[in-house]
């Protein structure tokens, strides 16, 4: 589904002293299948934006459209909306509330109106996905898992509806490494098998660069940059003055191309940057 932001605006507690322009004219096109990245220091508006999407915020101004259609407009009905587009919020575990793993999963397919039998596959898939073992865990007490593992069981509720516009607001917030690699990997095998349109909200530039195909940049609600990761990450100067870092490895290329040895610019992943350095050696033992 592609998703078009025409002049969108949004303004918390218009009129109050705590007076906030969260969204300042938005304009954005993300074509069907994309997956993107939304990047931004706290408070820049990411989460406002996303929260436009499936319709939780009304916009004081502006259009979003999904595949044609103007989700802002009143007769749409927000229901037929959250089917297409789902969300996940940020430290979604904290929304688990049904006694059973497998109840939770069921939660949103079953309010898409499926049989038992397809609710049930779907719940399945999902946790295939995530890497949750269904015959082991589905009767267990969501609240008697990990905090990854519990994290993993929310993304699943949001997998198993199949949604196609998939939000991911911060997934792997305050997860450990190895649980965040991991559950970024789900999220680029399920955009890989279903080829929806995905939205990953992230602070961390290495998190993202190596899985998306174009990167938002937002700065006090607007867009700041926009481009695929190898274009964002050259405005080095305009990542800075924002506050945000590049990736580190693009720090190590320009330091040494500081020290004579040139390399490609637009490398951002650590393997990408061992093979080109290799090659720089091999070509320098040969001159
Ligand atoms: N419910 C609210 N009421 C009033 N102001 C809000 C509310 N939610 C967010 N804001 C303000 O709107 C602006 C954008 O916030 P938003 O949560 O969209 O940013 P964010 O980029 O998602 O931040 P984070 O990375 O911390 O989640 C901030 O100035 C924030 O303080």
């Amino acid at each position: 589904m592609s998703i078009k932001i025409e002049n969108l605006t949004y303004v918390y507690n218009p009129g109050s002293p705590f007076e906030t322009k969260a969204l300042d004219n938005v304009n954005v096109e993300i074509k069907s299948g994309e997956f993107i990245g939304l990047i931004g220091h706290t408070g820049s508006g990411k989460s406002t934006l996303t929260q436009h999407l499936n319709g939780l915020i009304k916009p004081t101004s502006g259009k979003i459209i999904i595949s044609g259609t103007d989700i802002t407009d009143k007769s749409v009905k927000l229901r037929d909306v959250r089917k297409k587009v789902g969300l996940v919020f940020q430290y979604p575990e904290h929304q688990l509330f049904e006694e059973t793993i497998y109840k939770d999963i069921a939660f949103g397919p079953l309010n898409l109106g499926l049989s038992e039998s397809e609710v049930e596959e779907r719940i399945k898939e999902a946790m295939e996905f995530v890497k949750l073992s269904f015959e082991e865990l589905k009767d267990r007490s969501p609240f008697e898992l990990s905090g990854g593992q519990r994290r993993r069981v929310a993304i699943a509720g949001v997998f198993a509806m199949k949604p196609e516009v998939l939000i991911l607001d911060e997934p792997t917030a305050g997860l450990d490494p190895r649980t965040r690699d991991e559950i970024l990997e789900e999220i680029k095998m399920l955009h890989s098998q279903y080829k929806n349109t995905v939205i990953l909200v992230s602070h961390s530039m290495e998190d993202i660069a190596k899985l998306v195909d174009r990167i938002i940049v937002m700065h006090r609600g607007k867009i700041a940059l926009l481009g695929d990761p190898r274009e964002v990450f050259q405005q080095v100067e305009t990542l800075e003055s924002i506050g945000l870092g590049v990736p580190q490895i693009s720090y190590l290329i320009r330091a040494l191309k500081a020290k004579g040895i040139e390399l490609r610019e637009d490398i951002f992943t650590v393997e990408e940057a061992k093979e080109e350095i290799l090659k720089w050696i091999r070509s320098n033992k040969n001159a």
